[in-house]
């Protein structure tokens, strides 16, 4: 990573798209399909928090320990693409890396995340690594979404949105993904989830300076132009100052 940064160091910064919202809101989708269009990378954050959660699993690391996933995190290599079909790989010392994409999208891991995720010690290193991925790029944009990215992560970022939508609607958006599961278990593990991740960080609410995105009554089509328009208005202040 850190040689990826050097390498990059002449190169003018990616301008940062930050998208926040919960579970089923249509950040990674809407967000993804946006920053194709834009010629952008995007980093999905909860796939690292899922691929350590993942690790910890597979190691026998106690995923409550702050430290024990502290020290998990010495040991592992992380790596993520940011453009094209999303590979994740985790490699851990003494073996060759590990494709997980599909692995961290199991129910047995999407269930044990918020455990490593409530850590602030395991938080502040990963969104360090985070800022680390979007230097290095070398790409003119990157979207970056998750929990806490508007707030935490990259408060100053010129772009900062808000995505939402009822857990209704977000249910109904995730449980057309697991046709194993009834609307109200999708329901239940939404909501269980958010209040659990709400005890950490805010999603639910803008903070000052973000833009509200609420998706319950646009379609997969008319999220995506939103978050354009919200970028190409942030683009044309840019060019015109
Ligand atoms: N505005 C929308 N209208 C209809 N379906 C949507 C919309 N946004 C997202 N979806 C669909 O809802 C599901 C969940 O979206 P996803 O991007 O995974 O949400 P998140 O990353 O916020 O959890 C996906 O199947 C996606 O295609
Ligand atoms: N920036 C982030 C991203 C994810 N996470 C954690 O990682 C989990 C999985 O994130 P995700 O973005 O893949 O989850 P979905 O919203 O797509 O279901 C969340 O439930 C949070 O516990 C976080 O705490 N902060």
């Amino acid at each position: 990573m850190e040689d990826a940064v050097s390498e990059n160091a002449g190169a003018q910064a990616p301008l940062l798209v930050a998208i926040d919202g919960p579970a089923g809101s249509g950040k990674s989708s809407v967000s993804r399909a946006a920053a194709e269009r834009l010629g952008f990378g995007i980093l999905d954050t909860g796939a690292a928090y899922r691929a350590l959660a993942w690790a910890a699993l597979e190691t026998g690391t106690d995923l409550d320990d702050p430290a024990a996933v502290e020290g998990l995190m010495n040991l592992w290599a992380y790596d993520i693409t940011l453009q094209g079909e999303q590979r994740v790989t985790v490699g851990l010392v003494g073996a060759s890396p590990i494709d997980v994409t599909p692995a961290i999208r199991e129910h047995s891991v999407s269930g044990q995340v918020s455990r490593v995720s409530k850590h602030p010690a395991v938080r502040e290193r990963l969104n360090a690594m985070f800022l680390d991925i979007v230097a290095g790029s070398g790409l003119p944009g990157v979207v970056i979404e998750g929990r806490d990215i508007t707030t935490v992560v990259a408060p100053d970022a010129p772009v900062r949105i808000l995505m939402t939508a009822s857990p209704e609607i977000r249910a109904t958006r995730r449980a057309g993904e697991l046709p194993g599961m009834t609307h109200a278990q999708v329901l239940a593990d939404i909501e269980a989830r958010d209040a659990k991740d709400a005890l950490v960080v805010d999603f639910l609410n803008p903070a000052p300076g973000v833009t509200l995105v609420d998706t319950s009554d646009l379609d997969f089509e008319q999220s995506v132009q939103a978050v354009i328009d919200i970028v190409r208005a942030v683009q044309g202040a840019a060019e015109k100052s």
